[in-house]
């Protein structure tokens, strides 16, 4: 077995396999699969990883791997096996999807240390390359001849490691420690030794005469009031020893988090919990759909299924959306398992990421509780995989390798033999329907905690305030119970839509919204061309002057920001404290913390927000929720607006009265007749379900259809609608009859970066062939999207971003 098998760093159709190279001696054994390797390619040397290794080569001309980065695998057999998988799914070249399963900061570039670990001896060459000292540069090693093999002894032993120095700011960090490096007689000697003038340093001996443990260098000094200057010398002299000493960043290091015990599991909770405990015990792969409604305490069914894979021994994964990774979250998740659990997510910073993920590759933790990517954790024993809030589209990833996590955690439950729980309030309707076929287990939790009822829902028709007059984007309603609740001393919640969806129509008098003809979907407006267009067909018409419907004058686009609602809310209640919660208040590290904060221990009166505080917030004195204009979202160029507004609108209604005090959620709308809306407000899934499920039968649309998405760009705007059309003609002439291909069409955001953007869109029931022809369609224009700058053609297989 001397030939080693690379996926070489290059993303490229030609260079999409595995390329052989010839293991040299000194790297016999540590050659393994999942080990990153640098190999001659051309005229360079890159970077690649070894995929599987074989006994002979069919190329005569084999060249020698020039350098290994890992001396123990950095993916294991598992996560090779289902990157090879994840390249099928999503036709994504095979370094890409080993690269997304790894944290950033190994894919950047870094200088390698040796760092021994113990105090005991090592293989005398070993030993003597370490020459007394605790770190050295791997290049060193690398140059000493002295063998692979055993550092790799030494470091399966626990007894030495090798670290990446990145070349980044943030990403190590060490502290410097001194301790005595001579014995207490010597000490003494040192003493008498040294002058009465030198004060400081007399001192910082003395100390070591009293403590022989190693202490932070920075510590030592200011408890002695002195400076580095006085240490110098001692260092010099070799009475004192400097060494550096890495200290995992622990994002929550400053958290006292108080331990909590499991609670008695209500009725609903014990039998939801039975079946995945089942499955659990029988090492079985299964699915469970757990919805339950909001407070009704999934989490707490969560963690006690974890407990339960950790008294096994095993792993668990605990995805949540990366904006319900709160503070409070987490609190859950370490307040049960303490130091067991690995927190990864986007506002840990490079080093802190990978810190957390080397947690989990060392076998640290049990579990770990992160956004997407978390997915990817290289556990080796899964007894569990958890999505929280399944039905959230960030689960999805929008580049590149175009995965949804659900799908990989599916995947890897089948090879684990672990069950996978995806819970929800408001499950996908993909989820939901295949939940009620039978694929998915379903598992009910309906009612709330401790008797809380869900809060009441009362719609605030906007047209009617207009008809009132009232202009302001405060619902009379709306402002006085926002009034009693601050003479009450109690909290709000006020809910607005994130910006930059400001592009539908919509009359002010009537709440008509300009929709296409063809597809049920809002038209957008293009300022440009002053026109509404489809982002499905290509149909388009020009911006009406007054409303179709009542022919009013105040039909205009729509959209407000959560700065201007801040401004209008400190005129309307001046007394009112805000807390303003959006991209640019949270856009600091921690800054979402704290705010949080502030708002738990009640320095704010009103919480106002994005999306970003629909999630997973927990506090007891918020009895009013306010959604300031439900609409917005349910007027996307998306099928799946009606579904995301009826979700958001549940989950922001699920942060009131979740405790004692009861809560209300006021919702203003210019369509309180629409479905969604109005069936959010009773808390009716199900009827939700059925409705939407009739419209997406009648439109073609998931879950009856499978959808692919194509999207072209290029600088050229001929040259992107010529390309497109020829993808759709190709794929109407080779698809089945039952295949609907659309388009081509312009993306709603149809110029980025003066890129012009088409699509082309298929819907279809079964088309086995599919991916050959997508395969067939990206080999034809290779050359060409190799140009930089030059065309580009994305595919995805399951597109949740539709514009
Ligand atoms: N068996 C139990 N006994 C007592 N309290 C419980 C129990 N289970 C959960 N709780 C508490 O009830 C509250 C609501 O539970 P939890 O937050 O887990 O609900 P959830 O379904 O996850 O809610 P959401 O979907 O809104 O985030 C929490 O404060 C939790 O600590
Ligand atoms: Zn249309
Ligand atoms: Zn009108």
């Amino acid at each position: 077995m001397n030939i080693a098998n690379v996926i070489v760093d290059v993303p490229s159709q030609n260079t999409n396999r595995p390329f052989d190279y010839k293991i040299p001696e000194k790297f016999e054994g540590i050659v393994q699969p999942g080990v990153r390797v640098i190999v001659p390619f051309g005229p360079r040397k890159i970077m690649g990883y070894v995929v599987s290794l074989s006994a002979e080569s069919s190329f005569d001309k084999v060249k020698n791997i020039t350098d290994v980065l890992d001396v123990t695998p950095t993916l294991t057999p598992e996560l090779l096996h289902l990157g090879k998988w994840l390249s099928q799914q999503t036709l994504s070249y095979y370094i890409s999807c080993l690269q997304v399963m790894l944290p950033q900061v190994m894919k950047a570039k870094y200088r390698k240390e040796l760092w021994k670990l113990t105090e005991a001896s090592l293989d005398s060459e070993l030993d003597a390359l370490f020459d007394g000292r605790a770190v050295m540069d791997y290049e060193e090693f690398e140059k000493s001849g002295v063998s692979y093999q055993v550092l790799r002894k030494h470091i399966h032993e626990g007894e030495v490691d090798v670290h990446y120095e990145v070349k980044s700011r943030e990403t190590k960090k060490v502290t410097p420690m001194v301790e005595p490096q001579v014995d207490e007689m010597k000490l003494e000697e040192t003493l008498i030794d040294l002058s009465n003038q030198a004060k400081k340093q007399r001192a910082i001996v003395e100390f070591f005469i009293e403590n022989k443990e190693p202490i932070p260098k920075k510590q030592l000094l200011e408890t002695l009031s002195t400076t580095a200057a006085s240490l110098k010398p001692l260092v010099k002299d070799g009475v004192i020893r400097e060494y550096k000493q890495e200290v995992f960043r622990d994002p929550y290091e400053n958290h006292e988090f108080e331990r909590t015990t499991p609670f008695q599991l209500t009725e609903e909770q014990a039998a939801a919990i039975q079946p995945i405990l089942k499955t659990i015990d029988q090492r079985q792969h299964d699915v469970f759909l757990l919805h339950g409604v909001t407070g009704s305490g999934k989490t707490e069914v969560y963690l006690q299924s974890i407990q339960k894979v950790i008294d096994e021994g095993n792993e668990a994964i605990m995805l949540v959306p990366e904006i319900a990774l709160t503070p409070q979250m987490v609190e859950r998740f370490k307040g049960r398992f303490g130091s067991k659990v690995a927190v990864l997510h986007s506002a840990l910073s490079a080093g802190e990421k990978y810190d957390e993920w080397r947690k989990i590759q060392r076998k640290e933790v049990q579990v770990v509780v992160g956004a997407r990517s978390a997915i990817f954790a290289p556990f080796t024993k899964i007894g569990l995989i958890i999505i929280d809030e399944e039905h959230e589209t960030s689960y999805k990833q929008e580049d590149r390798t175009r995965y949804h996590a659900r799908d990989v955690a599916v995947e890897r439950g089948k090879t684990h033999g672990c069950p996978v729980v995806l819970g929800s309030a408001t499950p996908a309707l993909e989820s939901y329907a295949r939940a009620v076929k039978g694929n998915y287990q379903l598992l009910t939790l309906s009612k709330r905690m401790n008797e809380a009822v869900m809060p009441e829902v009362e719609l605030v028709d906007m047209r009617e305030e207009l008809h009132e007059g009232n202009r302001s984007m405060f619902s009379r309603t709306l402002k006085e119970k926002i009034e009693d609740r601050l003479a009450k001393k109690e909290q709000v919640v006020l809910f607005l839509n994130r910006r930059g969806y400001s592009t539908f129509v919509m009359c002010r008098d009537c709440g008509h919204v300009s929709e296409c003809p063809h597809c049920d979907i809002a038209l957008t407006y293009h300022k440009n061309q002053h026109r509404l267009k489809c982002h499905y067909c290509s149909h388009e018409e020009p911006m009406p002057t007054e409303c179709p419907e009542c022919e009013s004058k105040t039909i205009r686009y729509f959209g407000t920001g959560t700065q201007k609602v801040e401004e209008t809310l400190q005129q309307l209640i001046p007394e009112a404290r805000v807390i303003r919660m959006d991209v640019d208040t949270t856009r600091r590290k921690g800054a979402h913390e704290r705010l949080l904060t502030q708002f738990g221990e009640h320095k704010a009166d009103i919480l106002l927000g994005t999306q970003m505080i629909a999630k997973g917030l927990d506090f007891g004195n918020v009895t009013l929720v306010g959604v300031m204009a439900a609409d917005a979202l349910l007027n996307l160029p998306d099928f799946r607006a009606s579904e995301k507004t009826f979700q958001l609108m549940t989950q922001v209604s699920g942060r009131a009265g979740r405790h004692e005090k009861p809560g209300e959620v006021i919702v203003q709308t210019y369509t309180p007749e629409h479905y969604s809306i109005d069936l959010a407000s009773q808390y009716d899934y199900e009827q939700f379900f059925n409705e939407e499920m009739k419209l997406r039968k009648a439109f073609n649309y998931p879950p009856y259809y499978f959808l692919t998405l194509f999207t072209v760009s290029h600088p050229n705007q001929l040259k992107v609608q010529e390309v497109t059309q020829k993808i759709v003609q190709f794929m109407r002439q080779k698809l089945s009859d039952q295949a609907h291909v659309l388009g081509p069409t312009p993306s709603a955001l149809t110029r980025i970066n003066n890129r012009y953007r088409y699509q082309c869109m298929v819907k279809y029931k079964k088309e086995p062939e599919q991916r050959k022809l997508v395969e067939r369609i990206l080999h034809y224009y290779e050359d060409e999207m190799k140009q930089e700058n030059g065309l580009q053609i994305t595919v995805d297989f399951q597109p949740y971003q539709l514009m």
